[in-house]
């Protein structure tokens, strides 16, 4: 049996960080990942790289194909790229294949040929993503029409009418960037009203935005038949309506992937939604296993996985101080056009919890670089505590809010007052100077 000093499981972006790290201190690392197109996880291959490729590609008026053919370049080097940052350190072996827990301390690792291999460590660390949800649905759920995130990214040829159920960050993002290389699209939405967790005044903006671009909106309605007519499929909706397109993408949420990991062999729990138990040192009931990145629940980001790294490494090899509890403000930017980024509360949140708290806002139309940028959609909100000065929640629709909203939250994580901001000298003319106003509460 073949022996570790770590099994890490999973090509993802905390699995990949840790296992340079790991063998940079000399310990002996394997790294199992079960597709070979997925060298690199999900973020690169079939995720954030290729999305945002393909927007920023749509926006600029490329041809779908062509576009299509542009993003399989790029996500093959970055794919061969990450492949050789791991291959090729001096302490670390990249397995081809699935690996599966047959207790606490063993994994075995079947390949495409269905050859085993058992392996053991000191310490294993999970690190296998999540995958699309399909919710249940009768009809022909198996149609090639039918479509996730990932087998969409896969077409080279543009539906001419996409019908995309769910209204989330993959809807919405695939929403704007199918639209803009011309389909035509319809995106279902369960709840009254777009981005119902988000600031009104925002959400309101940005769906008047997107609905002018040309994209439909059906409130209040869920998915419940799918029907593959051959020449195009319908759907059949909770009121009963029909809807019919050339493709239907699923954009109903991602579930933590443990499934044929084998952890029923093991004293490992999941949560009640599917997630792996972890502690706060994101260690699972198993000491020596720890979880990591989308598939220990929570927030699902490249970027949280990322510090689910530096969390354990923490834990392995510093005081054990930095804890998935010491995370705060997690921000998140919704890649649409203009993008919408946000960290903190909401106004009506920061009262419900008592805080003394007064927002400000800001439409883009007045700020000077909108004029130079020729947009001018979108809305700044910011909201701040009155009594002591901190700020308590940015929410920013407008181009480069992606970049802005990490400003906003270095001053918030490390207390710096809202009146910092407000009384920055910025340069000009660029969208950051936004704050002298914005913050002028
Ligand atoms: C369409 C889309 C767009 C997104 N855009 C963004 C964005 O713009 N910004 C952002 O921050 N996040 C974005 N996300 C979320 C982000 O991609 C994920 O949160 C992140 O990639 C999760 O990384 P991870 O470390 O958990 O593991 P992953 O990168 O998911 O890696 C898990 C790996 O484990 C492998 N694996 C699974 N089971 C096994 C097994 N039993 N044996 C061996 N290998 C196995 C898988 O093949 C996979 O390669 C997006 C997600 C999607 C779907
Ligand atoms: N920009 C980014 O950082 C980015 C981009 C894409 C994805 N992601 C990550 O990927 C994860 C998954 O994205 P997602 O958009 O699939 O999930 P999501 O949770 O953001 O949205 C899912 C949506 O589907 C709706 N829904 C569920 N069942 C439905 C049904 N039967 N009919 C109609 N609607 C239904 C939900 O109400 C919800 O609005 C996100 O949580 C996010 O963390 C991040």
């Amino acid at each position: 049996m073949k022996q570790f000093d770590a099994i890490i499981t999973g090509f993802g972006k905390a699995g990949k960080t840790l296992a340079a790290e790991l063998s940079n201190r000399d310990w002996k690392v394997a790294l199992i990942e079960e597709d070979e197109m997925m060298y690199g996880g999900t973020c690169i291959n079939i995720a954030c790289i290729p999305t945002k490729l393909l927007m920023h590609d749509a926006l600029d008026g490329r041809e779908y194909k062509s576009a299509i053919e542009r993003k399989n370049g790029v996500i093959g080097r970055l794919r061969d790229k990450n492949y050789h940052s791991v291959a090729d350190l001096s302490n670390a072996t990249v397995f081809d294949g699935r690996a599966q827990f047959v207790s606490n301390n063993e994994v075995v690792v079947t390949d495409k040929n269905g050859n085993k291999e058992v392996m053991t460590a000191d310490k294993f660390f999970i690190n296998t993503g999540a995958k699309s949800i399909i919710p249940p649905i009768e009809g022909d759920i198996d149609s090639d029409r039918v479509y996730t995130s990932t087998t969409l990214l896969d077409e080279d040829i543009l539906p001419d009418r996409l019908t995309i159920i769910g209204g989330g960050y993959i809807g919405l993002e695939f929403a704007v960037m199918y639209n803009a290389f011309g389909s035509e699209v319809t995106v279902i939405v369960p709840d009254e009203q777009l981005l119902k967790n988000e600031d009104s005044d925002i959400a309101a903006e940005m769906s008047k935005d997107m609905a002018d671009s040309g994209i439909h909106f059906l409130f209040g309605e869920r998915a419940e038949h799918v029907k593959d007519d051959k020449n195009s499929i319908t759907i059949t909706l909770s009121g009963g309506k029909e809807l019919s397109s050339d493709a239907v993408l699923f954009a109903t949420g991602r579930r933590p992937n443990t499934e044929n990991l084998g952890l029923e062999h093991t004293d490992i729990s999941l949560t009640d939604s599917g997630a792996i138990n972890v502690n706060s040192h994101l260690q699972t009931d198993v000491e020596n296993v720890y979880a990591l990145g989308d598939v220990k629940g929570g927030a699902q980001f490249t970027y949280t996985s990322l510090d689910d790294f530096r969390i354990v490494k923490d834990h392995l090899f510093g005081d054990g101080e930095y804890t998935f509890d010491s995370r705060t403000n997690i921000h998140y930017t919704m890649f649409t056009d203009p993008p919408y980024s946000r960290a903190g509360l909401t106004l009506k949140e920061a009262e419900e919890q008592g805080f003394k708290a007064q927002e400000n806002s800001m439409p883009m139309s007045g700020h000077p670089r909108s004029h130079i940028n020729n947009e001018l959609r979108g809305l700044f909100k910011a909201v701040v505590d009155t009594e002591s000065g901190k700020i308590l929640g940015a929410h920013l629709y407008g181009v480069n809010s992606e970049e802005l909203i990490n400003m906003v939250k270095l001053a918030m994580d490390h207390d710096i007052p809202y009146t910092a901001l407000r009384d920055m000298m910025y340069n000009h003319p660029v969208m950051s100077e936004a704050f002298n106003t914005l913050f002028d509460i």
